[in-house]
Order: structure tokens, then C-alpha cells, then sequence
């Protein structure tokens, strides 16, 4: 089953600067939900907060009703969730297959006493991931990048690569900051289909902060808006596009005036 995501009133100061205030909404189990906005609205602070590399100043983040703010990140995984960043965080001068085996690393059963004594059903668990990391390169058409090192790949392949790794892990809870950000528009066109796919497959949800709103239309049931750090509004993509409140935080008032 997807994660069921509840926020309620987030709020994030960084000393006198509000960068987010009161948010609230409810992402369902199962959904693809859009997280958009100008640039500096907030996104990205509000995906650190979920992933616990924040903590919010207050307000509550619920995933499946377990109240997770003050968690650290690596608890948060236990729990499901998983992300990439806006900028690909990976070990460059590894191979992609290591990269993308990074994320199958919460899998392995036992700890880390376990682990380093190399016991057989560890080595077992290990070989059974490398074996479904490299059938997931190859289904992806990256099999034959899966022993050069990463630093040799494209920024489009990065960003593929940080996908991979987290659904490695299994999330039930799949956070994307901009995937299609520098990507080429083949990339946008694969990413659209590797996310509809995951779906269809795969019980999760998935939150994606995004500026493409080809992406965030061709893939979301539900949108919210952010803007200077507050919820603007929330609906479909399609409503969101037309809302004159969403126009004006993007372009400015002249242009709802001009609509009008
Ligand atoms: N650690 C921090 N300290 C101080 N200010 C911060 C910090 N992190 C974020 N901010 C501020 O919070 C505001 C929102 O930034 P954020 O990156 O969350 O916006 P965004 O909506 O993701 O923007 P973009 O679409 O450009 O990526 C910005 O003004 C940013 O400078």
C-alpha cells in the first residue's frame, strides 16, 4: 500500500526569514501529487522537512499516521520514504550499478555487526539485490552503464540513476525534487513513462516538486500551489493552470489583469 502523507501547519523559520507558514494538505495513498510554485516559494524546504533533513519550526508531518518531524532521514527510510535531490547527490567515481545499489542498502536484513561478518544470509540478501538492480538498469535500457563510473554519464543519466537508487529501496513513499530540471525533452518523455509505469506496478505514492508543467499535468491527480512559503491553492494541474491566483504569483498582476 502507498503511504498515506499528512502535513499540518508546517511552519519554517530560518531566524527572521518565514520561508514556509501553516501548510497543510493530505497527499492519499496511492497518488501522484505535484508540489509547484515560483522560484523560492518553498518546495524544496518543505521536501526537506518531509525528509527530515529539516525540522520545521512547528507543525506536524504525518506518514501512515506515525508523526515523523525530529526524525532523522535515516529513520524515515525504515518508515518507506525515499528521495532524490535537485541536484544528483551520488558517489561520481563508483560505477552506476554501485550508485543505484546505495538505495537497497535498508533492504539487508540484520545490522551492521552483520553485515561486516559478511554472514550467509547477508551475502544472500546482497547478491539478490545486485541481480534486481541490474535487471532494473537493463529494463531501463542503462545496462550497458552499469560498470562505468558515474562521473562518465549525462546529467539526464544522473538524475535517472538517483531515481533507480531510490526505488532500490522499496519506498512506499517516493519524494522527486525537479526531475526534468536540465534534462533533455527525450529524457522528460522517458521520465513520464518510468514514473507511470513505477505506478502502475508498485503500491506508492509519489510527491514531485516540479517546474515542467508538462510533466506535472501528464502525471498528477492533484497539485498543491505554493507561494512565499503558503499554500495558494490545491485541485488538478488543469485547475491550478487556470486559477488567476497561480497566474499572478507566477507572472505578476498585469497578466491576470490582461486575462480578464
Ligand atoms: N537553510 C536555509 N537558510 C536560510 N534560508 C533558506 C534555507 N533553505 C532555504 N532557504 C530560503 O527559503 C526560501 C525557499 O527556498 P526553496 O529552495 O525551498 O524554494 P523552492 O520553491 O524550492 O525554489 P526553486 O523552485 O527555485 O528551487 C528561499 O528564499 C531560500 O533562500
Amino acid at each position: 500500500m502507498g503511504a498515506r502523507l499528512s502535513l499540518s501547519d508546517i511552519s519554517l523559520h530560518f531566524g527572521g526569514v518565514k520561508v514556509l507558514e501553516g501548510v497543510s494538505f493530505d497527499v492519499e495513498p496511492g497518488v501522484i501529487f505535484g508540489l509547484v510554485g515560483p522560484n523560492g516559494a518553498g518546495k524544496t524546504s518543505l521536501f526537506n522537512c518531509i525528509s527530515g533533513h529539516y525540522r520545521p519550526s512547528s507543525g506536524s508531518i504525518t506518514i501512515d499516521g506515525s508523526e515523523v518531524v525530529g526524525r532523522a532521514p535515516s529513520h524515515l527510510a525504515h518508515l518507506g520514504l525515499a528521495r532524490t535531490f535537485q541536484h544528483p547527490a551520488l558517489q561520481l567515481r563508483a560505477t552506476v550499478l554501485e550508485n543505484v545499489l546505495l538505495g537497497g542498502h535498508i533492504r539487508l536484513p540484520g545490522g551492521p555487526v552483520e553485515w561486516a561478518l559478511g554472514l550467509p544470509r547477508t551475502a544472500r540478501a546482497e547478491r539478490s539485490i545486485r541481480a534486481e538492480a541490474r535487471a532494473m538498469l537493463d529494463a531501463a535500457g542503462l545496462g550497458w552503464a552499469a560498470d562505468l563510473p558515474a562521473d562518465e554519464l549525462s546529467h539526464g543519466l544522473h538524475k535517472g540513476i538517483e531515481l533507480w537508487r531510490a526505488l532500490l529501496s522499496k519506498p512506499s513513499l517516493l519524494l522527486l525534487d525537479e526531475p526534468a530540471a536540465g534534462v533533455s525533452h527525450a529524457e522528460v518523455t522517458q521520465l513520464i513513462d518510468t514514473v507511470r509505469k513505477v505506478r502502475e506496478e508498485q503500491d506508492i505514492t509519489i510527491v514531485i516538486v516540479e517546474h515542467h508543467m508538462g510533466l506535472i499535468s501528464a502525471l498528477t491527480d492533484k497539485v498543491v500551489v505554493l507561494d512565499h512559503g503558503r499554500k495558494l491553492m490545491e485541485g488538478t494541474a488543469a485547475q491550478a493552470q487556470s486559477d488567476p491566483r497561480v497566474i499572478e504569483a507566477y507572472l505578476g498582476k498585469d497578466a491576470t489583469d490582461d486575462a480578464a
